[in-house]
């Protein structure tokens, strides 16, 4: 039966990036999103803004919600420090076996543990099955009706301290209004809007940064 995206995008990988080398997988899935197939990564110019709040916050401890492919947990990977913590969740998992094996070719998948299930289940099991106390940094893009819940999630389980930092892709296209309402008008976040576009596209979109005040 016919491929997958997901399937031709590794099958892309594969092809054109240099195994061990996370900066040529993150171009190859660039350059086959950009000449062959859209596909919903973060893209390069997000991407960009991404590794510049990983980099200022410095995590020891990371979670991403929608692994997709691993494009993004490639991109934050190869950006941390040793020992750093870093779990990612998909719920899809036919998605779960194509991001294992491109995190593999960037040779990074001792990095990153990749967990299959969604995270209304997982968030409360957090603590007790990966020994977290709490997230230096969160990245959410996953389904954006998710994003309120979860951060409400966040809260409720302590997985937050005083400068923990979320970053929330899409909050325009295809939007999070009631996540940045939330967060806009809680008075427990400090928040930042990072204009951009949707990945690979000339539409409008933007990442939001929020940093807990505990
Ligand atoms: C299956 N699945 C695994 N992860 C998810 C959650 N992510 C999204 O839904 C998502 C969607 C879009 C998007 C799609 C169509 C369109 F016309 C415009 C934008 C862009 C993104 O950056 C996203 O993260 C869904
Ligand atoms: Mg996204």
């Amino acid at each position: 039966t016919r491929s997958t995206r997901p399937q031709r995008m590794l099958k892309a990988v594969q092809k054109n990036a240099t195994k061990g080398n996370p900066e040529s997988v993150i171009s190859a899935i660039d350059y086959f999103c950009k000449h062959s197939e859209w596909a919903m990564n973060v893209g390069d110019e997000k991407g960009s803004i991404l590794d510049s709040v990983v980099t200022e916050v410095n995590p020891s401890t990371v979670l991403e919600l929608g692994t997709y492919c691993g494009y993004s947990t490639v991109r934050i990977a190869r950006l941390l420090s040793p020992g750093t913590k870093f779990i990612t969740l998909e719920f899809n998992p036919a998605n779960v076996t194509v991001a294992r094996q491109i995190i593999a070719h960037a040779g990074l998948q001792d990095k990153v543990t990749v967990v299959e299930g969604s995270s209304g289940d997982l968030i409360p099991q957090m603590k007790e099955r990966f020994g977290i106390t709490t997230f230096d940094f969160i990245f959410l893009d996953h389904w954006k009706d998710r994003y309120l819940p979860d951060i409400k999630l966040f809260e409720e389980c302590g997985l937050l301290r005083k400068g923990s930092v979320l970053l929330a892709d899409n909050v325009i296209c295809p939007g999070a209004p009631e996540y940045l309402e939330y967060v806009r008008n809680s008075p427990r976040y400090e928040n930042r809007y990072y204009p951009a576009h949707l990945e690979y596209t000339k539409v409008e979109d933007g990442l939001e940064k929020s940093v807990f005040l505990g």
